[in-house]
């Protein structure tokens, strides 16, 4: 597999700083040698251009718009010219808000893909349902299409047509989702399975059955997006911005890595919302070791070998 790194070092999605230093964890870690010494031929592909927009008053309580929005573009463009080149992309960010332009861009190239998103947080609020305004909190809102007449258009937005279905989209890992949220997620029919279903279930039916309700006939290209607060707060200490506690151990999200892994029909992985600076050293580290050990997984590390 020919595996094209990208950096998108962004924190404008949300009020923190910290995840714009991500993919610079990420590689001071080692990662691209990681995934080097599993065989994989391993492109990096620098960095994303972030675009600061000034003067970016919020517009519909949506913090940021312009500068999200135009970031967006960027990383969209630069995905798509990624995927012509290589197998997968690995997107290393930055905040959730990145999704918007890594799916955007890989439909370009995959426009039948179907989006795994591994995550506490359901990140499907629109401007109005969000009591944060962060975009972080909403990128898929302006990726489905049957969202788009609830979805006001942002300044900086004008380039984004949606461009997945709702029934396209399997969640794993939800233990926080807002009531706006709930809502879309039950009038779409969206696949959800919380930590809840994790329980009842076991991770390896949640699998099954999420990869089954996207893509029964097992065939379409797969946009994994991965926070890492969808893992327990002692593992991914530096999620710690929206900890919830109770989420997937180690053992469950290596083993969504695996079987993901195994289709053969990944397209990209996101791996979302690294923050540095949130904790002390050895969280950090603890962060960055346990977020690499993870995404060995999804290019053909296996725990039996
Ligand atoms: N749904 C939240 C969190 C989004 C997290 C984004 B991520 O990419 O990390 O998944 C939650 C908003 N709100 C925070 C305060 C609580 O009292 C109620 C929920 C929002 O801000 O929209
Ligand atoms: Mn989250
Ligand atoms: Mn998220
Ligand atoms: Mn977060």
């Amino acid at each position: 597999e020919r595996i094209g790194v990208l950096g998108i070092p962004f924190s404008k999605g949300q009020s923190r700083v910290g995840t714009e230093y991500g993919p610079e964890v990420l590689r001071n870690g080692g990662i691209v040698r990681k995934l080097q010494n599993l065989g994989c031929h391993v492109q990096d592909h620098g960095d994303v251009e972030v675009i600061q927009v000034e003067k970016d008053d919020p517009e519909e309580n949506a913090k940021n718009p312009r500068t999200v929005g135009l970031t967006s573009k960027l990383i969209a463009d630069k995905v798509e010219r990624v995927l012509r080149s290589e197998d997968i992309c690995l997107g290393l960010g930055g905040d959730h808000s990145v999704a918007i332009g890594t799916i955007a861009g890989n439909a370009r190239v995959e426009p039948d893909l179907v989006v795994l998103w591994i995550d506490a947080h359901a990140d499907i609020n629109t401007p109005m349902t969000s009591d944060s305004g962060n975009i972080h909190g909403m990128p898929l809102a302006f990726l489905v299409r049957e969202l788009e007449s609830y979805v006001t258009k942002l300044p900086g937005f004008e380039w984004l047509s949606p461009c997945i279905h709702a029934k396209d989209i399997a969640y794993i890992g939800l233990r926080d989702v807002d009531a706006g949220e709930r809502k879309i997620i039950e009038k779409f029919g969206i696949t959800a399975f919380s930590m809840q279903e994790v329980d009842k279930y076991g991770i390896n039916e949640v699998v099954e059955r999420a990869l089954r309700a996207v893509d029964p006939e097992g065939k379409r290209p797969i946009h994994l997006s991965f926070d890492v607060d969808a893992m327990d707060p002692t593992l991914a200490t530096s999620a710690r911005d929206h900890a919830v506690i109770g989420g997937l151990s180690l053992r469950e999200t290596y083993y969504i890595a695996e079987e993901v892994a195994r289709t053969g029909r990944l397209s990209m992985v996101d791996v979302a919302e690294v923050n540095p600076l949130l904790g002390d050293e050895k969280d950090k580290k603890l962060t960055v070791d346990m977020t690499i050990s993870v995404i060995q997984r999804f290019f053909g590390n296996r725990r039996g070998g």
